[in-house]
């Protein structure tokens, strides 16, 4: 008999994850299954990599974003690597969305045991990520939504917070190798992305696909409200990528330098410091969903 894990963060979203426990179990029927359940941060790491140490068949991560890029940490170094389904149950769920896995409990279950892609993952220094690094003073402050505010307000609270730091507009000068080509930006937003569900619009890294075995990095070059402003006009019109004030690239290897004193947004939680190596996992992890 094949064997799941189950890894749930009960703390995730609007807290439903406990309760569709026996709807994955109806759908994973011919495997042995475990439920773990996180309690902490680092959890969902641990889990992975004991799912890995198992030879276990299945990895399902019930949650958020964080869930998912905990997981995935734990099984990205790993020798063997089980397939793995998604179950979001975040405010933005970039993971799911840029796989097409539905953002509904019921349909996200469904989709395992489906369709599966063999997913690139992103390496920051020494971790992993799946979606999208973010730099600069708008993700330092969208970092700071807290867990009381995404439950009350959803991605309205990550709208007000990069709306409040667009006003400050504060730069910041950043020193970027992609590939050995060498440019120095100063910036309000840098960001790497490898899927094209970034905040949960896909039109920002809209050419991101999740196995094209690149890093989609963009820089928004001016920092003033206005650009700000007409950035948020193209991102809404699909052209985001095309402005004068975004320089668009696409690596194999990225450093980024800037100032050590600001943190990353790493899949939607503020961690790292600068100096960033970046550098791609290609075609690393099988998940359950389809390719854009
Ligand atoms: N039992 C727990 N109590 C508190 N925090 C937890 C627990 N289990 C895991 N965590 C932490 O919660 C973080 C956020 O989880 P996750 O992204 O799944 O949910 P979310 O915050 O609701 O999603 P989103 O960020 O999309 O709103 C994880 O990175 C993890 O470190």
């Amino acid at each position: 008999m094949e064997k799941a894990m189950i890894i749930i963060n009960p703390t995730s979203g609007k807290e439903q994850g406990t309760s569709c426990i026996e709807q994955l179990k109806k759908q994973l029927a011919h495997y042995e299954v475990t439920v773990c359940e996180t309690q902490k941060e680092g959890d969902a790491t641990d889990f992975a990599k004991e799912a890995c140490k198992q030879q276990l068949d299945l990895v399902v991560l019930v949650g958020g974003d964080g869930t998912v890029h905990e997981g995935i940490n734990g099984l990205a170094e790993q020798t063997y690597r089980p397939k793995v389904g998604v179950v979001p149950l975040g405010t933005v769920n970039d993971f799911a969305r840029a796989l097409s896995i539905p953002l509904d409990v019921e349909g996200a279950i469904a989709c395992i045991g489906g369709p599966s892609v063999e997913v690139d993952i992103g390496k920051l220094n020494g971790r992993y990520f799946t979606n999208v690094v973010a730099i600069g003073s708008l993700p330092d402050s969208v970092g700071n939504v807290s867990s009381e505010q995404k439950s009350m307000l959803g991605s309205l609270a990550y709208a007000w917070e990069g709306t409040k730091a667009a006003f400050q507009h504060e730069t910041y000068s950043f020193d970027i190798d992609a590939d050995g080509q060498q440019f120095s930006e100063e910036s309000l937003l840098v960001l790497v992305a490898l899927t094209n569900s970034v905040g949960g619009m896909s039109t920002i890294a809209d050419q991101a696909a999740v196995d094209d075995g690149y890093l989609h990095g963009f820089v928004v070059k001016s920092g003033s409200v206005l650009t700000i402003a007409k950035l948020m006009t193209k991102i809404a019109a699909g052209t985001f990528r095309d402005d004068k004030d975004v320089h668009a690239f696409r690596a194999h290897q990225m450093t980024i330098n800037g100032p050590s004193d600001i943190q990353l947004n790493v899949d939607g939680d503020m961690m790292e410091h600068l100096p960033a190596h970046f550098s791609i996992l290609p075609k690393h992890i099988t998940v359950y969903g389809k390719r854009q």
